[in-house]
């Protein structure tokens, strides 16, 4: 095919919508990175000819089940479970597992597409996976959560294994559920291996895995600040969610001495005046963990925050923004007001949290953008280095582990660098972490020819 015969980036968009109707979650995420690799690919034809985009673009395999369980009144519950496996051309598919309502195909096809790009940006040889259900694990008893998992991994269990897919957690997803997911497989294939990260420690998890997504997002975000000879401390920052990734976020960022002043959950934000010291982001998470509170309750413990029902933080003045919740959390108008209000970086802590119309609007005004596949990563590679210890059947010590993650995180922002560096200086986070991540993918699928 001579290289003006290549469909265009227009067309090639027409066909990922025609192929994936009622998908929004997962034509937003491929058209966030198709416009940057194609770009890049203008004059490479073997991607071309090879097909590679559109091949990415369509996932190894996806598995979805029923997930039949009992509630406490002995009610039978019937859930849907998904594994969206991706693609493994660079290693075993890995990816977390979400149990929340809004949980989709589409929704799952798009971090599944995503987790591929980041898992190849971490240097670390894993392919991309994603999975979960539409599961609501808000206000069930400690043994409903039990039996769900239990009755969710009786079938993903066959599909999953240390060198196929190693899932982990994500939303709803947390170390009790990886356990009783642990201890299902182990009883029904009586294997001790390493198929799921996340474990608890007694079990072969790593330690700092905790830690990993939100203090490898912070030092992502030193990275972008110092390469503008800047640096996190004295900056104010914003940050959205109150699970694992925000809470351990702020606590870097404070520890490095940011002063951060909100936090949120579904029912609005906190918007504290004085900052989130340690004691007050340990309340929050064992707020959280324990009791599946609400953030509404915060300022009867604080008494100078308020609480903002049902809004987002993104009106309060800050240096920096952290969406480190959900998917499209962030819209057009919300980055118009953080860039209005002086805002000079975005980083994504949570995947896609941030509009593709909003993404143009940060774009635009030329501030720091850290695309989740880039800022998150830190989860997913402290994952990767569990598998390892799994593999060896040995653990390293938190220090080591740390110290590894700053390695990993200075080589992801490398990596951005090389292909995200503009002629003006400015850097393009976004189109850096696509083609780095797309062209560790691209070449391995090419060694294998079609397949
Ligand atoms: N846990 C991990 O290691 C990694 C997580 N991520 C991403 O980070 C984000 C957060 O995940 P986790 O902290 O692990 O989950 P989590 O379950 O610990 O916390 C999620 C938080 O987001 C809030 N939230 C959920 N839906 C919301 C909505 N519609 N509006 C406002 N708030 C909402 C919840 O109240 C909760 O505070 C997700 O996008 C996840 O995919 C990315 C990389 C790794
Ligand atoms: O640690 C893992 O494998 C899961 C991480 C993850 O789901 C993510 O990076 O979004």
């Amino acid at each position: 095919m001579a290289a003006t015969d290549h469909v265009d980036f227009e067309k090639f968009m027409e066909g990922v919508n025609r192929r994936n109707p009622h998908q929004p979650e997962f034509v937003q995420a491929v058209q966030e990175v198709a416009q940057d690799i194609f770009e890049f690919i203008e004059d490479k034809e073997r991607y071309h000819s090879e097909q590679i985009l559109r091949r990415l673009t369509e996932p190894d395999r996806i598995v979805s089940f029923r997930v039949c369980w009992e509630d406490d009144k002995g009610d039978i519950r019937v859930q849907r479970g998904w594994r969206v496996q991706n693609n493994n051309a660079i290693g075993p598919y890995k990816g977390g597992l979400r149990f929340h309502p809004s949980v989709t195909e589409s929704v799952l096809k798009f971090l599944a597409f995503e987790q591929t790009f980041k898992n190849a940006l971490t240097g670390l040889p894993m392919g991309g996976g994603k999975g979960g259900s539409n599961f609501n694990p808000k206000g069930k008893s400690d043994r409903e959560i039990m039996r769900f998992c239990q009755s969710f991994m009786t079938e993903l269990y066959r599909h999953i294994g240390p060198d196929t897919d190693v899932p982990a957690g994500d939303i709803g997803v947390g170390s009790r559920e990886i356990g009783y997911m642990f201890g299902q497989y182990k009883r029904i294939t009586n294997h001790f291996t390493g198929v799921l990260t996340g474990k608890g420690l007694e079990f072969g998890g790593s330690p700092f895995r905790p830690e990993s997504t939100g203090y490898g997002a912070v030092l992502f975000l030193c990275h972008m600040l110092s390469h503008r000879d800047d640096a996190i401390d004295g900056k104010t920052l914003v940050i959205s969610g109150a699970g694992n990734v925000a809470t351990h976020a702020a606590e870097k960022a404070v520890q490095l001495g940011g002063k951060v002043v909100t936090l949120s959950d579904s029912d609005g934000f906190v918007y504290d005046p004085d900052g989130f010291d340690q004691e007050k982001i340990d309340w929050v998470r064992r707020l959280k963990e324990e009791n599946d509170g609400s953030l509404s309750a915060y300022p009867e413990e604080f008494s100078n925050a308020e609480f903002h029902e049902g809004k987002r933080p993104w009106q309060v003045e800050c240096d920096i923004a952290m969406p480190c919740a959900t998917q499209n959390e962030l819209c057009k108008d919300d980055a118009k007001t953080l860039i209005d209000n002086g805002c000079m970086a975005v980083v994504e802590g949570a995947n896609m949290p941030t509009e593709l119309e909003a993404a143009h609007v940060i774009k635009d005004a030329k501030i720091l953008f850290g695309p989740g596949k880039a800022a998150n990563a830190g989860g997913v590679a402290v994952s990767g280095l569990e598998m390892s210890q799994n593999s060896a059947r040995r653990t390293w010590e938190q220090v080591e582990l740390e110290q590894m993650l700053q390695d990993i995180m200075k080589g992801i922002h490398e990596r951005c660098l090389k292909h995200g560096e503009q002629d003006d200086g400015y850097v393009d986070y976004v189109k850096g972490a696509n083609i780095a991540g797309f062209k560790k993918v691209a070449d391995a699928m090419l060694a294998f020819g079609v397949v």
